[in-house]
């Protein structure tokens, strides 16, 4: 049976992540690149601009016009913050489903944005990560917490990135909330001789966040416990590994009529 083929748009297509987008889209039969969103090169073609894909879609730099103008059943954003958050409202308000990698989403957009996709029962995806082993990662943290209430998450990625704590560490840290009572680590006189040694404070549990050139994006939660330590640990070498779960997403995302915080959502 042939798959009904799904237009997407893709906003960053120049970036890191927004570049290996467009190739999962130019290699998968079903998917097909109806525009994309850039800060530069409005009414250019993909195929114009070096380094991209092969493919004749348009370039818009005004997002809303993009969305009023193209026809398109799902946005992949791979943006910043701020931007990646108007793009998600405009998707939705235009009836097109977000898959929406872009990491730094407040508690209150991230409400904001449910309420509007079940406002408009229109299916989004917000994937703080898109890579299963992180997915994994993230759910046997949250297993091992019921066990081991004494955490410390430690972060890792590329020092391109603009947000600290990652996504992926603020969601673990959410998950793990789900199952451990708030309490503060450490000694209970501790005191920072430089500002930010232990790291953020989520609920007590501590995260750092190093940032190194070299690296792409690694994760290990560590849970303590006297005479023992558990160690978990994701780690992507590449932007291939987001791939397979922004294609699940973007297939799932189809079928959906509210919006779901976290690849563990659609996962079976
Ligand atoms: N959920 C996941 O699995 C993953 C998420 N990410 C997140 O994806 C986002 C992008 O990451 P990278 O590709 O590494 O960053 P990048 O910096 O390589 O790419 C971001 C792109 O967004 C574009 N951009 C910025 N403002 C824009 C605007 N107003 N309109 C259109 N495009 C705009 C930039 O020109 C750039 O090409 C980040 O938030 C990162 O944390 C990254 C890797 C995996
Ligand atoms: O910026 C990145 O690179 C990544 N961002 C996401 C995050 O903030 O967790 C996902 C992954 O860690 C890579």
């Amino acid at each position: 049976m042939t798959q009904d083929t799904i237009k997407v748009i893709v906003a960053g297509p120049r970036g890191r992540m927004g570049s290996e987008a467009l190739q999962l889209i130019e290699r998968t039969d079903h998917f097909e690149l109806a525009a994309a969103i850039d800060r530069k090169h409005d009414g250019e073609r993909i195929k114009d601009i070096e380094g991209l894909t092969a493919s004749d879609a348009v370039i818009y730099t005004d997002a809303a016009r993009c969305f009023a103008e193209v026809q398109a059943d799902v946005l992949i954003d791979l943006t910043v913050p701020e931007t990646g958050y108007t793009h998600t409202k405009l998707a939705i308000e235009h009836a097109v489903r977000p898959v929406v990698g872009t990491s730094g989403f407040t508690d209150e957009q991230l409400e904001e944005l449910h309420a509007l996709s079940e406002e408009k029962g229109i299916g989004a995806i917000i994937a703080p990560n898109f890579a299963i082993g992180a997915v994994l990662m993230m759910q046997f943290a949250k297993q091992a917490a019921k066990y081991f209430p004494t955490v410390e998450i430690i972060e890792k990625h590329h020092d391109q990135k603009l947000d600290a704590p990652s996504g992926t560490a603020v969601k673990t840290a959410q998950l793990i909330q789900e199952v451990r009572e708030p309490a503060k680590q450490g000694h209970p006189e501790e005191k920072e001789t430089h500002a930010g040694a232990r790291g953020a404070d989520f609920d007590g549990m501590r995260i750092h966040s190093v940032r190194l050139p070299g690296l792409v994006a690694h994760q290990e939660v560590l849970f303590g416990a006297p005479g023992e330590q558990f160690t978990v640990k994701h780690d992507s070498f590449n932007r291939a590994s987001f791939m397979s779960g922004v294609q699940l997403a973007v297939e799932r995302v189809m079928k959906m009529n509210v919006l779901a915080y976290g690849l563990e959502n659609i996962l079976d």
